[in-house]
Formats: C-alpha cells, sequence, structure tokens
C-alpha cells in the first residue's frame, strides 16, 4: 500500500483512494462514489441487505450518495428523495435545514422544496449516505424528514469514520488519521 493511498472494499470490489488532508494533520480516505459503476452497485447490493421491507422512500441528499440511492432505488424498486445543498429558484416553500461538518469544518444548508417534502408525508423512510464521520450531515437529513412528516426506519451509509456513536447501519468503517 502506498502512504498516500487507502485501501477499502466493498463486497469483491477494493479501491485505493487517496489519503486527502482536510484540516491541518488530519487525512481521511477520500470516498468518491461518482463514476465509480462497480463500487456503487457493490454498495448498494450491500445496503439493500439492511433495508428494512416496510420503507416506503429513499431520502438521500446532493452530492455524492445520490448515485447509491439511485442505484439502491433501481434495484428495489423503492422510490427516492433528494434533499438539495443549495436553493434553487423554483422551490415552493422549501424546508430549510442547517448542517455543521466538523469534519469538512464548513456549515452547509441542506434545502427540501415543499413539492418533494409532501411525498415523504405520513411514509417510512430510510436514509442513504456515502459517508457518516462527525455526523452532522445525516443529523441534518433526518431532521429534514421529520419536518416533512415522514417516520425514519433506517439510516443506511456505505462508510462510517470517527467516533460519533450515531446508530447507522454502515457498510465499512475507515480511519480518520492524525499526521501532525
Ligand atoms: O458526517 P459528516 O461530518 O457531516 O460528513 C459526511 C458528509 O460529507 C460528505 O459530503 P461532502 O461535503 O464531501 O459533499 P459532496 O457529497 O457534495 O461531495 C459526504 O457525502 C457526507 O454528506
Ligand atoms: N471520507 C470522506 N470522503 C468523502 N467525503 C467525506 N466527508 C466526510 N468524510 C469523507
Amino acid at each position: 500500500m502506498s502512504m498516500d493511498t487507502y485501501p477499502i472494499t466493498v463486497g469483491r470490489v477494493t479501491r485505493h483512494v487517496p489519503l486527502v488532508e482536510t484540516l491541518p494533520g488530519v487525512r481521511i480516505p477520500l470516498i468518491e462514489l461518482m463514476g465509480d459503476v462497480e463500487l456503487v452497485n457493490a454498495a448498494a447490493e450491500a445496503l439493500l441487505k439492511h433495508l428494512p421491507p416496510e420503507t416506503d422512500y429513499l431520502l438521500t441528499m446532493e452530492t455524492s450518495p445520490i448515485v447509491l440511492a439511485h442505484a439502491m432505488s433501481e434495484m428495489s424498486g423503492k422510490p427516492y428523495v433528494v434533499v438539495r445543498r443549495r436553493r434553487r429558484p423554483y422551490m415552493q416553500d422549501p424546508i430549510i435545514q442547517e448542517v455543521q461538518s466538523l469534519t469538512l469544518g464548513v456549515s452547509e444548508t441542506l434545502w427540501l422544496d415543499s413539492r418533494m417534502a409532501e411525498k415523504l408525508l405520513g411514509q417510512n423512510v430510510s436514509l442513504v449516505v456515502d459517508v457518516v464521520s462527525s455526523g452532522g450531515t445525516i443529523m441534518a437529513l433526518e431532521k429534514v424528514a421529520i419536518r416533512a412528516g415522514a417516520k425514519v426506519v433506517a439510516r443506511l451509509a456505505a462508510f462510517h469514520q470517527g467516533t460519533n456513536k450515531l446508530p447507522v447501519t454502515f457498510l465499512s468503517e475507515i480511519p480518520i488519521l492524525q499526521t501532525a
């Protein structure tokens, strides 16, 4: 293994992903699902084994996890909704939810158009993300689901890293490496 890559494995798919510095002295394996059909399909197949059958909707957010939720939707036949990370001009009365991502050191906002939120009202929703690190993003996603009137029945992530103790079902643990 090179000093600057880290091996990740999902099912029969292994990738040597770059180690990137997100904060001074902190490096993480960079999970990039977009553009990797084989890895996305392996993760989708494995996560679907944990999908509660009572799930009505998958709920994900921009950007990277969209491809995962799309693959899971195609394989399972369950529809999915995407929470946006930017306000779009056509949104009507959106749910606006602040998210603090400690890992990347930035705060962001999630937006869900009321036309999408209406689909989730009274539905059983499984959250789908690529990585849970600080947990800030998936917690904000859960708040969006609850504010839309949904019941969250599962929190599914391909990868987990860090010390958060959130009740998330994940496929693989990845490290946060201190280099300083
Ligand atoms: O648990 P947290 O500390 O909140 O970190 C996890 C989040 O970080 C990544 O998103 P990123 O900000 O890299 O955006 P992207 O999906 O647009 O690449 C990932 O897709 C999760 O959304
Ligand atoms: N390991 C990781 N790869 C991509 N985005 C992330 N956000 C938080 N941790 C991440």
